[in-house]
C-alpha cells in the first residue's frame, strides 16, 4: 500500500535539486519510518501548460503509479545491479498538498529553471526514493554523459572524420559555450570512462574547473553535504569538521580527487554504463535515421537495407522530412512488455549474431528501442558517496552502495526526431571549428 505524503507537512520536505523533467525533495521532518532517509521525486510540467490532469485515473488506486517504477524494477534491475540502484516505491500526494510545498520551495529553484517549468500539481502519485544525499557525508554527483566514439560504418562522409575524432559530448559542449552557456570543456566523457587512473584524474579535475567556475551550475557535477547542494564557495564544507578549513581551493581538490578516484576507479558501474551505451547504439542515429528512412520508403519492405554498401543516400538534413505521419516516429510507445521482450533479446545469445554493419530492415524496431534505452543511459548520473575528507584517512572502503545509478526513465519514440537534428546541429557546429579541435581517445572501442 503507497504512503499518504499528505500526512506530512510540506515544510518538512526541503529542495534538493532538479533535471529537466523531475524535481526533488528531501524529508527533515519528524521521525517517521515511512520517510525518513527518503526523497519525493515529483513530475514537471510546462511553465506555461494549461493545468489538466495529464494521467488517466484508471486503476482502482487512482493514478497509475509512475510507469518509471515499473520500468526500474522490471527493466533496469536486469542491466544494473539492485545494490547499484535506489529503493524506489509510489507515493500518494495531492494538489493542494503540491500547491503548497511549490509556494515554500520555489524561491530556492534556479531562475532558468522556474522560468521553463514547475511542479506539476496535477499528479496525485510521486516517487519516494533512499535518499542519497541527505545523511553526513559528501555526496557526488556525476552526469558523465556519452562513453564512446560512435561505428563508424553508418557515418556520411561530411561527419565521419567529426565524429571520429571527437566525441558527442565534447562537441556539444563547444557548441553551447558558442551559445554563452557554462559546460565543462575541459572534462571529456571518454577519459571519466577509460578505467585508466591518469584520466580519470583528468576528468575529475574538468569536472572541478566547471564546478568552481560556473559557481556549481553546470549539470555534471554536483556536490552535497548534508542534504545540501554547496557552492565553490562552501567548498570547505566537504571536509571534516576537525580539518583546517581555511585550506586552498587547490588543495581541497586534491584530496577530494584523492578520495573519488579510488572509487571510480574501482567501482564496476562505469564499465556497465559505457557497455550498455555502446551496444545499444550500434548504428549512430545516422544509421538508425537511414534505416527508419527506408522503411517509411520500402514496400513491401526488402529484407535488406542498403546500409554499409556504396549505395548513395540522403543526409538527414537533405532528405524529405518525415511529417507527424511518420509510421515509425508515430509507431506506439513501448510498454514495460515491449521492454522486458527486448531485454530477453538484448540480453540473449542472439544480439552478437546481428550484424550491424548490414542491418536487417526487419530488425528496424530492436534498433530504435535500443536507442531509445541507450539514451536513458546517455543522460543518467552517478552518486558516490565519500565521508567528510580527512587529508591523512586511508582509501576508503568501496562498498557496492556507495555508487548508485540515477535517472533512469525511459526515453520516447518522439524524441528520435529531437536526437536526429540536434546531432546534425552539434556536427555541422563542430565542422566550422578550424583549429584546435579536441581528440578523445575511445579506450574501450
Ligand atoms: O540531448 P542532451 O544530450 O542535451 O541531453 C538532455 C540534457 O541536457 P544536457 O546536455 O545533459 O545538459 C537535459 O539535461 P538538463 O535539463 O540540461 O539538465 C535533460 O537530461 C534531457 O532529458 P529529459 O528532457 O530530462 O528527459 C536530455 O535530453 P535527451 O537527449 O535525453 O533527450
Ligand atoms: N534518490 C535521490 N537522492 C538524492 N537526490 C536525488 C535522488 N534522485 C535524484 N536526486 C537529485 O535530483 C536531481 C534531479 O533528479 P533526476 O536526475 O532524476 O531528474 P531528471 O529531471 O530526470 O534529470 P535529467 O534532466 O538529467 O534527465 C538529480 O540531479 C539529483 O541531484
Amino acid at each position: 500500500m503507497a504512503a499518504h505524503v499528505t500526512n506530512t507537512l510540506p515544510d518538512h520536505w526541503k529542495y534538493v535539486s532538479e533535471g529537466g523533467a523531475t524535481i526533488v525533495f528531501s524529508y527533515f521532518g519528524p521521525s517517521n519510518p515511512q520517510f525518513d532517509g527518503t526523497v519525493l521525486r515529483l513530475r514537471k510540467t510546462l511553465a506555461t501548460s494549461v493545468e489538466e490532469s495529464s494521467f488517466v485515473e484508471n486503476t482502482t488506486d487512482g493514478e497509475q503509479d509512475d510507469p518509471m517504477l515499473e520500468f526500474q524494477h522490471k527493466c533496469m534491475e536486469r542491466l544494473i545491479p539492485v545494490e547499484h540502484l535506489p529503493r524506489l516505491e509510489p507515493v500518494h500526494i495531492d494538489r493542494t498538498w503540491l500547491e503548497s510545498l511549490a509556494a515554500l520551495r520555489d524561491a530556492e529553484r534556479p531562475e532558468d529553471r522556474r522560468r521553463r517549468d514547475r511542479i506539476d500539481v496535477t499528479r496525485t502519485k510521486g516517487i519516494l526514493a533512499t535518499d542519497l544525499v541527505g545523511g553526513d557525508w559528501v555526496a557526488v554527483e556525476i552526469k558523465p554523459k556519452w562513453a564512446f566514439l560512435p561505428n563508424p560504418a553508418h557515418l556520411s562522409d561530411a561527419t565521419r572524420s567529426i565524429k571520429m575524432q571527437t566525441c558527442r559530448f565534447c562537441m556539444h559542449s563547444a557548441m553551447k559555450a558558442r551559445a554563452g552557456d557554462a559546460v565543462p570543456l575541459g572534462y571529456c566523457p571518454l577519459d571519466l570512462f577509460s578505467g585508466d587512473e591518469t584520466r580519470i584524474r583528468t576528468a575529475i579535475y574538468g569536472l572541478w574547473a566547471a564546478w568552481d567556475e560556473s559557481k556549481g551550475t553546470v549539470n555534471n557535477l554536483k556536490i552535497f553535504v548534508r542534504g545540501r547542494k554547496i557552492t565553490r564557495d562552501e567548498a570547505s564544507l566537504i571536509l571534516s569538521s576537525d580539518v583546517d578549513a581555511a585550506m586552498s581551493t587547490e588543495d581541497i581538490r586534491e584530496h577530494f580527487t584523492a578520495a573519488l578516484l579510488p572509487l571510480l576507479l574501482d567501482t564496476p558501474v562505469l564499465l556497465t554504463l559505457s557497455k550498455i551505451q555502446r551496444t545499444l547504439d550500434p548504428l549512430d542515429i545516422e544509421g538508425l535515421s537511414h534505416l527508419w528512412r527506408l522503411r517509411e520508403t520500402t514496400s513491401p519492405p526488402s529484407t535488406h537495407a542498403a546500409l554499409g554498401t556504396d549505395e548513395p543516400r540522403d543526409e538527414p538534413h537533405t532528405a524529405a522530412p518525415i511529417d507527424v505521419s511518420s509510421l515509425v516516429l508515430t509507431s506506439p510507445e513501448p510498454t514495460t512488455s515491449d521492454w522486458i521482450d527486448f531485454l530477453d533479446t538484448y540480453l540473449s545469445e542472439t544480439i552478437p549474431q546481428l550484424d550491424h554493419t548490414y542491418p536487417d530492415l526487419d530488425n528496424l524496431r530492436y534498433y530504435l528501442l535500443a536507442y531509445l534505452l541507450s539514451a536513458t543511459f546517455k543522460d543518467c548520473s552517478i552518486i558516490v558517496r565519500l565521508e567528510r575528507l580527512r587529508p591523512e584517512t586511508l582509501a576508503q572502503a568501496v562498498k557496492p552502495e556507495y555508487v548508485t545509478v540515477i535517472d533512469l526513465d525511459p526515453k520516447a519514440m518522439s524524441r528520435l526526431r529531437k536526437w536526429e537534428k540536434l546531432d546534425h546541429e552539434i556536427v555541422t557546429s563542430y565542422a566550422a571549428v578550424a583549429d584546435n579541435r579536441k581528440i578523445c581517445i575511445d579506450s574501450r572501442g
